[in-house]
């Protein structure tokens, strides 16, 4: 626990998830040259991106279970394997069938890793470092976005798709080989992280961990606080503020970096706070998703474009969603046992990209069903259109909100059963208040009593 060895294995597998994020965004980034290159639609080149994240999310359930099966190690180092492949099919492709082929190995591979990496931290470390490591590591790994920003793109546009492309793919092939040479599953000597069981086992876990009402806390959680930067990164941000708000691309373009600044900023802030306040999980959620809910409807309302200071707002608060949501992997892995956390995460990370998914598609279909009615006269993407559009989301947020807090109920009252009542945070409030009060009141008796 806690040794070098701990950190080399964490770094390695932080390394693999950082490449998975790069693997993940990089098609983002090449959207223009694959225009040319597939002689193809927006409609058409979004599929790229909407089918890597249906097989991405599709894949999350059956992942998990063949973590706890197999152990971290195996998943990493073919997840890394498959979205090396996925890329150099990419590189050769040069019809879209061939390109989606790519994509969806890309997807696949990309499902592996992270549920495989997070696995390892309370393999490796203490108790008291689970919360802040899987912080960390979520957080980390978003500098694979950045990788595709700067040197990706540099590639692409200095040395042409095939070679572009061909180089994430060596970088997939690096990961897999340090997965495979450097990453153990568990210390020597500890319960092993893969588990001998069978088809008909892992089934009945796969019910269990469903049934345990923390894992659908968690599952409600992700959904809430994740995706609504996940959409804003992915797809409708950019367009949102360039063409809707009329800001200038290099703009747009910081103000999306500042995803990955917040998330490692406030990551390691709520990390060590989630590990210091276990029962406080969901008011933080809570807490952190009507922010989300209030900053859009700030934004939102605006009759015309926002004041930049509150598109920065925007930014920052859809950016802390991102490490609020990594507290969701903490409830799956408190509420359940060992050998089940893989299977438990994997149902919870289909919360938040199963809600991006369908808010990408809506968005999508309702700027085209404005466009299509003559809304709006500035065109599809004007801001009045964007202003409906976005408005779908608080659909998800309310439905999110509402799942938190019955999910919330539940576990409570699973966990006042056994004997550990939550008191209402107002009494926790009141009783910290009431300490202070006194520590006050006997710190003065003790400086007059000196005095006298
Ligand atoms: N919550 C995210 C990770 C994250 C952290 N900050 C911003 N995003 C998550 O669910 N990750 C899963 C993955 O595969 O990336």
């Amino acid at each position: 626990m806690d040794s070098k060895r701990a950190w080399l294995v964490w770094g390695v597998g932080v390394f693999a998830y950082l490449i998975a994020v790069t693997q993940r965004t990089s098609f983002g980034v090449a959207g223009l040259v694959a225009t040319d290159r597939f002689g193809a639609t927006a409609a058409a080149l979004s599929a790229f991106t909407v089918i890597q994240l249906v097989v991405y999310a599709g894949l999350q359930i059956p992942v998990g279970v063949l973590v706890d099966r197999f152990g971290p190690r195996i998943m990493i180092a073919t997840g890394a394997a498959l979205m090396a492949v996925g890329q150099l099919q990419l590189a050769a492709a040069s019809s879209i069938p061939a390109g989606v082929v790519g994509r969806i190995f890309v997807g696949a591979g990309d499902a592996m890793t992270f549920i495989a990496v997070i696995r390892l931290v309370p393999f490796w470390f203490s108790t008291r470092k689970v919360p802040l490591l899987t912080q960390l590591t979520g957080q980390l790994g978003q500098f694979g976005q950045l990788i595709s920003i700067a040197p990706f793109a540099f590639v692409l546009h200095a040395a042409g798709w095939s070679p572009a492309f061909a180089g994430l793919a060596a970088l997939g092939v690096l990961a897999c080989v340090l997965a495979f040479a450097l990453v153990r599953n568990a210390p020597l000597g500890a319960v092993s992280a893969s588990s001998q069981q069978g088809l008909k086992e892992s089934m009945s876990d796969l019910a269990t961990a469903w049934r345990q009402p923390g894992t659908r806390l968690g599952m409600w959680s992700h959904f809430a606080t994740q995706f609504s930067g996940t959409v804003f990164v992915l797809t409708w941000g950019y367009p949102f503020l360039v063409s809707g708000q009329g800001l200038d691309t290099g703009t747009a373009s910081i103000l999306l970096s500042l995803f990955v600044v917040v998330g490692i900023v406030c990551g390691p802030f709520l990390g060590s706070w989630v590990g210091k306040h276990p029962l406080r999980r969901s008011t933080m959620v809570l807490a952190v998703t009507f922010a989300i809910v209030a900053v859009w409807a700030a934004v939102l309302l605006q009759s015309g474009p926002s004041p930049l200071w509150l598109l920065v707002v925007l930014v920052l608060v859809l950016a802390v969603g991102g490490p609020a949501s990594m507290i969701a992997f903490d409830f799956a892995r408190t509420f359940n046992p060992s050998h089940r956390v893989g299977t438990a995460t994997g149902i919870v990370n289909v919360g938040g990209f199963f809600a991006a998914l369908v808010t990408m598609y809506m968005v999508g279909l309702i700027l085209d069903l404005l466009n299509g009615t003559g809304f709006s006269p500035e065109g599809l993407y004007s801001l009045d259109a964007f202003r409906v559009a976005f408005s779908f989301q608080f659909i998800v947020l309310g439905i999110g909100i509402a799942a938190v807090i019955t999910s919330r109920r539940k576990v409570r009252r699973t966990m006042a059963e056994r004997g550990a009542v939550v008191p209402p945070l107002r009494v926790v409030l009141a009783d910290s208040r009431r300490r202070q009060q006194q520590y006050k009141a006997e710190r003065r008796d003790e400086k007059n009593h000196r005095k006298s």
